[in-house]
């Protein structure tokens, strides 16, 4: 039987919460990740344990069909390569920053710079669209320590919570762009292997939504119900059961985590009480 062969990185960042999503998605794989390949018992799916920064390369060669991988790397190594899905995990963004102690009036300011990255693509791409050039030194890790032992003048480099620049007394200067994992696909994918590929994407899809979503209970005064209704719509639209007590109801939905902060002061000025908020493991539309 035909399967898809699926890249994950070997071991770093986006390890954990890939096989969480295929988990997540009814996926079992079966052995550890000593192995270069592991296959799912349940899924025509094959697992292979590679490094994020030569994803790209075997995408191309079609030596994979899939892979989970950091948008950014794709943005320095596979432009080439089309993304499927986004993720919704190890979001960063990829930035240049320079001393703090540095003035800093722009990207013009940085004609002729030295700039330590790993990302030399990203950044001369940046660069040349504001006519800017600058002496790029590719360096594979500890880019943030590049200024202070005199190697470069700014770096760019994956920036999060920015303790890393913090610490070396660096600041982000420009985001050149914004990351997360994404699913990206091989432009030689077979048609039979694409099906394949359809059915995960639908799973990942249910699990990614139900993520975002939470399951929500309350009782409400019938008097208010069709006020509390217009703040929760709902899938389709909420469900009204009536309560035991004369003159209340339950009334259950489905919403965004962040809607359910936005609307609870209004739910509790329209009298909603004993409200419960689930998570959703699946969800399909
Ligand atoms: N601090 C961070 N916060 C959130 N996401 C991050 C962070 N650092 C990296 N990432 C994301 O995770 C991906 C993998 O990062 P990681 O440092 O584990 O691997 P790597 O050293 O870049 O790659 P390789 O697997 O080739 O050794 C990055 O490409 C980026 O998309
Ligand atoms: O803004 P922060 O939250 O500090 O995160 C940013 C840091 O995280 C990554 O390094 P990582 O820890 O993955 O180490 P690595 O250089 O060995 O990949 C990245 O290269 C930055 O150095
Ligand atoms: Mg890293």
């Amino acid at each position: 039987m035909k399967r898809i062969r699926i890249a994950v990185q070997k071991s770093g960042r986006l390890h954990d919460d890939s096989l969480k999503l295929l988990k997540d998605a009814g996926i079992s794989i079966d052995n550890g990740r000593e192995q270069l390949k592991a296959t799912s018992g349940n899924f025509p799916l094959e697992v292979f344990y590679l490094r994020n920064g030569d994803i790209p390369q075997y995408l191309r060669d079609g030596v994979v069909d899939a892979a989970i991988i950091g948008e950014n790397v794709l943005v320095e190594k596979g432009e080439d390569i089309k993304t499927a899905e986004r993720l919704g995990f190890s979001k960063c963004r990829v930035s240049l920053a320079v001393p703090k102690s540095a003035r800093y009036n722009g990207v013009e300011g940085l004609e002729g710079a030295r700039i330590a990255t790993s990302y030399p693509n990203t950044v001369r791409n940046y660069l040349s669209k504001k006519g800017v050039t600058a002496d790029l030194h590719i360096i594979n890790g500890s880019v943030e320590i590049a200024p202070n032992i005199g190697l470069a003048d700014a770096i760019c480099d994956i920036v999060s919570s920015g303790s890393t620049l913090f610490k070396n007394n660096l600041k982000e200067v420009e985001v050149m762009l914004k990351s997360e994992a994404v699913l990206a696909v091989s432009p030689k994918i077979s048609s039979e292997v694409d099906e394949i590929l359809k059915k995960l994407q639908f799973r990942i899809q249910a699990v990614l939504r139900a993520r975002n979503s939470k399951y929500i209970l309350m009782n409400v005064p019938n008097s208010k119900i069709e006020a509390v209704v217009k703040l929760l719509p709902g899938m389709r639209s909420p469900t009204v059961l009536p309560l035991a007590e004369e003159g209340w109801s339950s009334l259950h939905t489905v919403i965004s985590e962040e809607r359910f902060w936005e609307v609870i002061d209004e739910l509790k000025s329209n009298g909603a009480e004993g409200i419960l908020v689930a998570p959703i493991e699946k969800m399909v539309l």
